[in-house]
């Protein structure tokens, strides 16, 4: 885990998630110069001995360019016209930029859905260590073209976020158009001053950020300030850093004051426990009692059938179910009973669960490895064994 500056020359695996603001403007189309600039330096850090991921946008945008769609909101359709245009562009000049330095790109179209479902997160992983190991760079994009809102990452910050957790990243870092996050919008205010590390974010830092620059970028410093906490709560140290200065990402890399660096907190969760926690949809509720509360977030035990009160929804065996306590929700995680078998074990003991189902898979409902609190419950390092 990288704990200051210093410790950022030891990254060995990055993403590294470039913005449309730096890909595409309206006159140009795609910036090949920039991509030409920016991958002379990629190639240089993997000579070092990094891995490098890159998650790029610019699809919609350079499509926008392409089709003459400016000047006007896009309805949905339009958009995964564009995305449908802009995407073979942009791997075509990543692929001539590496292809200078002899290196082979691939290209990885992801959805939300693909890395909720575990397999496909680990067949995503896995491909990526495969092409690691053969100095391949996987250059990864949300599949614009078949998705719809509620199977959307969203944004490209979130989506680099999510990518340094299947890789496994030691380092996300999100190239911009400005170098950091400052106090206030530097595009509004030329007195605004950058914030060179945070080591927990705040509600003040969220205030700070404003929307896009660009007619290009879509969530601005709102989106990268997302990804920065869904990185560094997972053990992964964030950074925002210009893509317009040109070195400023090998200066980062050296530790010099390039840039906003997010550091981890200590309370970092398991992969597992990420995967849970930002991707999976909840398909129901475990309403647990005073006692059960009192276990799971105190004692960081696991949650049995005893302390269940009341169940809601129609769920599976392994889906994911919030779990909301006496005072609210505390948490979520993966059931080990189906809503149905639950009706009927709800307030038993252990002993009882075999009698009344005429079996026993499982003697907790949700096991502590599987159960996520909510950030208000964050436990101490002590209760997460880990
Ligand atoms: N507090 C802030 N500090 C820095 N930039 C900010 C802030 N608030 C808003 N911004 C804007 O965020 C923009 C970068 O986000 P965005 O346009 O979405 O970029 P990208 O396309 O690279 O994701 C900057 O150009 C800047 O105008
Ligand atoms: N998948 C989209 C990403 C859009 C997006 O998030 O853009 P940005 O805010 O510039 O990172 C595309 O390629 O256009």
């Amino acid at each position: 885990m990288i704990r200051n500056r210093a410790e950022l020359a030891s990254a060995r695996r990055v993403v590294i998630k470039i913005g449309s603001s730096l890909l595409a403007d309206a006159e140009h189309g795609i910036r090949l110069d920039v991509i030409d600039r920016l991958v002379d330096e990629l190639q240089q850090l993997m000579v070092d001995g990094r891995d490098i991921v890159i998650v790029t946008s610019g699809s919609v945008a350079l499509g926008r360019v392409r089709l003459d769609w400016l000047g006007r909101e896009l309805t949905v359709h339009e958009k995964q016209a564009a995305a449908a245009v802009g995407q073979p562009q942009l791997m075509s000049a990543y692929g001539k930029a590496f292809g200078r330095h002899g290196r082979c790109v691939a290209q990885m179209l992801l959805t939300k859905d693909d890395l909720r479902n575990r397999r496909r997160y680990l067949n995503a992983s896995n491909t990526s260590e495969t092409l690691f190991s053969v100095g391949v760079v996987p250059i990864v994009n949300e599949n614009d073209t078949v998705v719809v809102s509620e199977i959307k990452f969203g944004d490209n910050d979130s989506l680099g976020a999510l990518v340094s957790l299947v890789v496994e990243a030691d380092l996300l870092v999100m190239l911009t158009d400005v170098d950091g996050l400052y106090d206030r919008n530097p595009a509004r205010h030329a007195d605004a001053s950058r914030i060179s590390e945070i080591s927990h974010l705040e509600e003040k830092h969220v205030k700070m950020a404003g929307d896009a620059g660009s007619s290009f970028g879509t969530g601005g410093m709102a989106s990268k300030l997302i990804a920065a906490q869904i990185a560094t709560r997972a053990g992964v140290t964030a950074a925002i850093v210009s893509g317009k200065n040109p070195g400023a990402l090998t200066r980062l890399l050296t530790g010099e004051d390039e840039g906003t660096l997010f550091l981890c907190g200590e309370d970092r969760q398991t992969r597992r426990k990420h995967w849970i926690s930002e991707l999976l949809r909840s398909a129901g509720e475990i309403h647990i009692d005073r006692g059960a509360n009192r276990a799971v977030l105190e004692q960081g035990c696991s949650l049995l059938p005893v302390g269940v009160v009341a169940v809601h929804g129609v769920f599976d065996k392994g889906d994911c179910v919030e779990i909301i306590g006496p005072d609210g929700k505390i948490g979520r995680g993966l059931s080990n009973y189906t809503a149905e078998e639950i009706h009927k074990i709800m307030g038993k003991t252990s002993d009882e669960i075999e009698e009344v189902l005429g079996y026993m898979d499982f003697t907790s409902l949700i096991h502590r490895d599987n159960l996520v609190l909510s950030d208000a419950h964050q436990p101490s390092a002590e209760h997460t064994g880990e």
